[in-house]
């Protein structure tokens, strides 16, 4: 399959977080957008993808982090991102938008070609150094989110488990849904699990921090 030609500036690397726990995050710019039968980008930098049924905040979360109110488009109706979305951060990593799955309104063809597109991602993408999977805290996770779980695993990809939309509970229910979302997907202790809301911004720092570290180790890919 023929890649497409795509110059990437060398990085210059720039901190995304500084040792005071605010965000460096100084540019973040949509720079590839890819559909059902497009090439996968040959991007040099580490990527990041956030995963997740859809409408429980991927895109709302990637705002969040680099601090725009509408780079990635978010809607409260499902389906609303349906490219992969790669944001180019600091010119350092990539945070990569995808489609949510499990929209049920969407037609089992659409449904296919984006899952798909999904698993080739996911599969096949070389800079892709661990995808941060979304579940919503209000529910318990879905027979979807216990698959992708499992399938980032079998990838060899590091799974990061975050718990979304942390505004909506009080902190007792937090404790107890963190503890249903570990048992449902059999995730061991030593996956990080990140309480996050974009409305209080809770979880944002734990969140970058964890990007800068992964994104300073090699590749863990073996293939
Ligand atoms: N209260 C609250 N609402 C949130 C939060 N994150 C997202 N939302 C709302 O949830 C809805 C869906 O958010 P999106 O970010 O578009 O969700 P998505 O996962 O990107 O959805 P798809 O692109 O359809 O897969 C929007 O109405 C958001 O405003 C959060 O942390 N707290
Ligand atoms: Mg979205």
């Amino acid at each position: 399959m023929k890649k497409k030609g795509i110059e990437v500036p060398p990085a210059v690397y720039r901190p995304l977080i500084g040792e005071d726990g605010n965000s460096q995050i100084k540019d973040a710019v949509l720079q590839f957008v890819l559909g059902v039968t497009s090439a996968l980008p040959e991007s040099v930098l580490p990527e990041f993808a956030f995963a997740g049924k859809s409408n429980v905040g991927k895109s709302s979360l990637l705002n969040a982090l680099v601090n725009r109110k509408a780079l990635a488009r978010t809607s409260a109706q499902p389906g609303k991102t349906q490219t992969i979305n790669f944001y180019r951060v600091n010119g350092a990593v990539y945070f990569v938008d995808l489609p949510g799955y499990g929209y049920a309104s969407a037609s089992e063809a659409v449904k296919a070609s984006w899952g798909k597109m999904i698993e080739r991602y996911l599969h096949e993408d070389k800079q892709l150094r661990a995808v941060f999977l979304l579940l919503d805290l209000r529910h318990a996770p879905s027979e979807n989110d216990v698959l992708m779980y499992n399938w980032i695993i079998d990838q060899g990809l590091p799974a990061v488990l975050v718990g979304t939309k942390a505004d909506k509970l009080k902190r007792s229910q937090l404790e107890k849904q963190k503890k249903l979302l570990r048992e449902t997907l059999g995730a061991p202790k030593e996956t990080p699990l990140i309480l996050f809301s974009s409305v209080t911004k809770q979880g944002r720092e734990e969140l970058l921090r964890l990007v800068a570290e992964m994104a300073k180790q090699a590749s863990v890919r073996l293939q």
